[in-house]
């Protein structure tokens, strides 16, 4: 039996002439959180849609299995399987947040009884007992969101889809949500995540694909993608024009920034790094006023991957400029 909770090859999508999925393919191991990312409209919601069976893949696609089962010659049993909360919401604002669950325990067959017991676990692990009573409508938005979340749980699914889960939360709420993701994936579900938020992705995913034009641009652990672009550096500036020139001096191979009378070297921010810097700088006498180290993150990925050739050369760091021009 494969470890996968999700195998696409080859997903494929289009609209009209529009090609939104170019060739996907997707592996998600078993009790992992995987997180595709992408700029608006890269077609994460489409990939969504069609693993979790609410619109089919389009023509020339490879076989896809989701819970080991055939998408598209299984989808009952693939439905069975998966949980999904969407940016559109599946909570019913003109009743309560209990009978929201009690619909959804309706829906999947449990019985009366089996179905207040599921709710009423949800609700307390949900920390919605308090508003349980009340019409979802007057729900905050976070509140919403676990309400939505725990409606999902109610048929025990073994994989989720979260179609950019905190788009819209406070940072408090988002970071609830972080937490509930984590919970669900200790008790063994697979998650698989869209988002927007680079931050997210780096604090929750196990693996992560960037989406790009039809295709997966990258793919790998958020340490794996970090690793793939340069841009880690330290900045050093100087308030004194002449300790600037003497910086300068010391440390050939660094990019001037005359303007903020700061240079700027090529490093990974290591100890050894940064001692060897300063050794120089102190060897030639000077001090500097500010000294910033900086590493590739996720936001210097998902920009490196996804911005068109202008773009890439308007957004490079001085540093990658100048090993740009020296190719
Ligand atoms: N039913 C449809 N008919 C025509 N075009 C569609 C349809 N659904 C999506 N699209 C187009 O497909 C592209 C991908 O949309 P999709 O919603 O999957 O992107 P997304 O990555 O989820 O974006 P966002 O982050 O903005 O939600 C967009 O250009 C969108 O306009």
């Amino acid at each position: 039996m494969t470890n996968l909770a999700i195998a696409a090859n080859g997903l494929r999508k289009s609209y009209g002439d529009k090609v939104v999925l170019d060739g996907v393919d997707l592996a998600v191991p078993r009790g992992s959180v995987f997180s595709l990312l992408g700029p608006n409209g890269a077609g994460k919601t489409t990939a969504v849609k069609i693993l979790s069976t609410l619109i089919s893949p389009g023509s020339g696609s490879g076989p896809i299995r989701v819970a080991g089962h055939d998408l598209v010659t299984d989808p009952q049993a693939v439905r069975a399987a998966i949980g999904v909360t969407g940016q559109f919401s599946a909570v019913d604002g003109l009743i309560t947040g209990e009978e929201n669950m009690l619909l959804m325990a309706d829906l999947h067959h449990l019985s009366r009884a089996e179905g207040r017991r599921v709710t009423a676990g949800l609700l307390e692990r949900f920390d919605l007992v308090e508003a349980a009573g009340k019409p979802a409508s007057t729900y905050s938005g976070g509140m919403k969101r676990r309400l939505d979340i725990a409606m999902t749980l109610v048929g025990s699914p073994r994989i989720i889809f979260l179609d950019e889960p905190t788009t819209g939360l406070d940072p408090r709420s988002r970071h609830n949500m972080w937490q509930i993701i984590r919970e669900l994936v200790a008790d063994g579900v697979t998650v698989f995540l869209t988002t927007q938020y680079l931050e997210e992705a780096d604090q929750l995913a196990d693996r992560i694909a960037v989406l790009h034009d039809g295709t997966i641009a990258a793919e790998g652990t958020a340490g794996e993608l970090k690793r793939l672009v340069p841009g880690g550096h330290v900045r050093l500036r100087f308030t004194d024009p002449l300790s600037y020139q003497q910086a300068v001096l010391a440390l050939p191979g660094a990019v001037r920034d005359d303007e903020a009378q700061a240079v700027q070297l090529a490093s990974d921010g290591s100890q050894h790094d940064l001692r060897s810097i300063l050794d120089r700088l102190d060897t030639a006498g000077v001090r500097a006023d500010e000294l910033t180290v900086h590493t590739p993150d996720l936001d210097d990925v998902f920009f490196a991957l996804t911005a068109s050739p202008t773009e890439r050369n308007q957004t490079a760091s001085p540093d990658q400029q100048a090993q740009e021009a020296h190719r």
